[in-house]
Order: structure tokens, then sequence, then C-alpha cells
């Protein structure tokens, strides 16, 4: 067994058509057929797929919150049958993630809680990871109080908390501006390193893919996904978007997502 892997054997996803008295049988396409993949402990591994290629759907298999039709899906060696606190998941609606009526503090701290650690225990586990997010100084607020990008930090600082082996984001910053978005990925970046964790991160946007992943894993369009490849980045970190580098895997990237292709 190797810890903070993953690996995908065969998996094939369709849900399941709505069934009625009335309504005529119906069966659903595949959303993914036959992904295999296997990402190695500590990697920054993205999945990089058009609008509706089943990315989320794939990411909610492994974080456990979906059933596959067929398949292996192995974490840490063991078949996932449900949740678990080896894999914490940034989801991209941070307002529907987070608590509305507990601070930031006690948002943190809720799984700790419902994990029966004791205050004592709990208090340096929250206030280490409210550090590791830079959010140490608003431990006191509200979630009405803080910005788009500070929602994303207690998501992190909530999943870091549990200390999983694996981070699971999905689309964490899409909804955020330009320049938050960018410092965001810096944190990310910084706290990755800092933390050694595994990332599956799943983006729709090439750049940010490019800027953040060491794997990229390219998604073909629906029905019926599958992974066309995966790239290795080798060019290290803090990348610049004004390289050489990055102007080539750009375009590599591109490649894949004709304009007004499917
Ligand atoms: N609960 C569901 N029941 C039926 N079909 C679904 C369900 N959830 C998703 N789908 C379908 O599965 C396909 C993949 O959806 P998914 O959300 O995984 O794609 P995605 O690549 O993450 O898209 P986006 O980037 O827009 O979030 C889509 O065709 C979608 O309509």
């Amino acid at each position: 067994m190797i810890k903070n892997s993953i690996e995908l054997k065969h998996v094939f996803k369709k849900y399941q058509a709505p069934t009625s008295f009335f309504a005529p049988k119906k069966e659903n396409p595949f959303v993914l057929q036959d992904i295999n993949l296997k990402i190695a402990p500590g990697e920054f591994h993205i999945f990089l797929g058009r609008s509706g290629c089943g990315k989320s759907t794939l990411l909610n298999i492994i974080a456990g919150f979906l059933p596959k039709t067929s398949g292996q899906v192995l974490v840490n060696g063991h078949e996932v049958a449900a949740p678990g606190r080896d894999r914490g998941v940034v989801f991209q609606n941070a307002d529907a993630a987070i608590f509305p009526w507990l601070t930031v503090y006690e948002n943190v701290s809720y799984g700790l809680k419902m994990q029966h650690f004791s205050e004592k225990e709990r208090t340096p586990i929250v206030n280490q990871s409210l550090k590791l997010v830079g959010l140490d100084q608003h431990a006191n607020k509200y979630p009405y109080e803080l910005s788009g990008g500070m929602k994303q930090r207690v998501q992190i600082a909530r999943s870091i908390s549990n200390d999983p082996d694996i981070l699971i984001l999905d689309e964490p910053f899409g909804a955020l501006d330009a320049q938050t978005r960018r410092i965001m990925q810096d944190e990310l970046i910084r706290i990755w390193q800092k933390t050694k964790k595994t990332i599956l991160f799943v983006t729709h946007d090439i750049q940010e893919a490019a800027y953040l992943g060491q794997k990229i894993s390219i998604f073909s369009p629906a029905p019926a996904s599958n992974i066309y490849k995966t790239i290795t980045v080798d060019y290290p970190y803090p990348r610049n978007v004004f390289s050489k580098d990055n102007e080539q895997l750009v375009t590599e990237l591109n490649n894949y997502f004709p304009i007004g292709g499917r």
C-alpha cells in the first residue's frame, strides 16, 4: 500500500435515469468511460476539461460522495466506499460549504469537535491551520464579514485541520476575481509545499492548470469522457506566466481544446 496515493482502474460512471410509471424507460449514457490513472503521493494533480465532461463526477467518486458504476477506485490501496478523513474536500461554493452561524474559528473546529477531540486538543490544531492559511487575525469573524478568498481559506483550513492525506479541490477559485484567484493559487502552492499533501484539483481553466499542476490529466469531451493524456510539467515553482516554458505549455494544452470544438 502506498500512502497518499490514488489509483483508478477501469472506472465507468452512468447516472441513473429518473424512473416514472408514465415516462418511457430511458438509459442514460456513460458520463465516464474506462478511466485509468495513478496519482502519486505528494503530487499536485489537475483534472482539466470542458464543462460537463465529468471532472466533478470523478472527483466526487474519489471523495466517496458518489458511487461508481464499475471499476476500482483505490485511495491508499483501499477501495473507496464512503467519504473519509483521509480525503479533505474544498468546494467551489464556499457559502454552501461553511456554516454562516459559526465564526471562522468555530467552522474550522467543527469537524474535530464532531470527532470528539477535546477543546484542549482542538485549540492548537485550529490555530495552526488558521495560521497556515493566513486567517489567524480573523478567527472571530463570521462568514458574512469575509471576502470570497477568505471563505475559501476557511474551507482549506477546515480540511487541513483534519490532517487528510489528500486534498481534493473542485474549482475552488472559479468564483473569485482574477487578482484574488492568483493570490489564492500562490497560497495553495505554498500550503502544498509546506504540508506535502497530495492535491487533486479540478479546473476548466487552461492558465490555472499550467500555473499549478505537476501533472495535468486532460479529459475528452462529454459524453463517455476519458482521460486523453496526462502531461507532466517539470519546470519549477514559483511559475512565471510570462516565461517561455509557460507559453509553450499553454499552447500545448490549448491544442486539446480547439475553439468551436466540443
Ligand atoms: N446527478 C446527476 N444526474 C444526472 N446527470 C448528471 C448528474 N450530475 C451530473 N450529471 C451529468 O454528468 C455530466 C458530467 O457532469 P460534471 O458536473 O461531472 O461535469 P464537469 O466536467 O465537472 O462540469 P463543470 O466544469 O461544468 O462543473 C454532465 O452531462 C451532467 O449533466
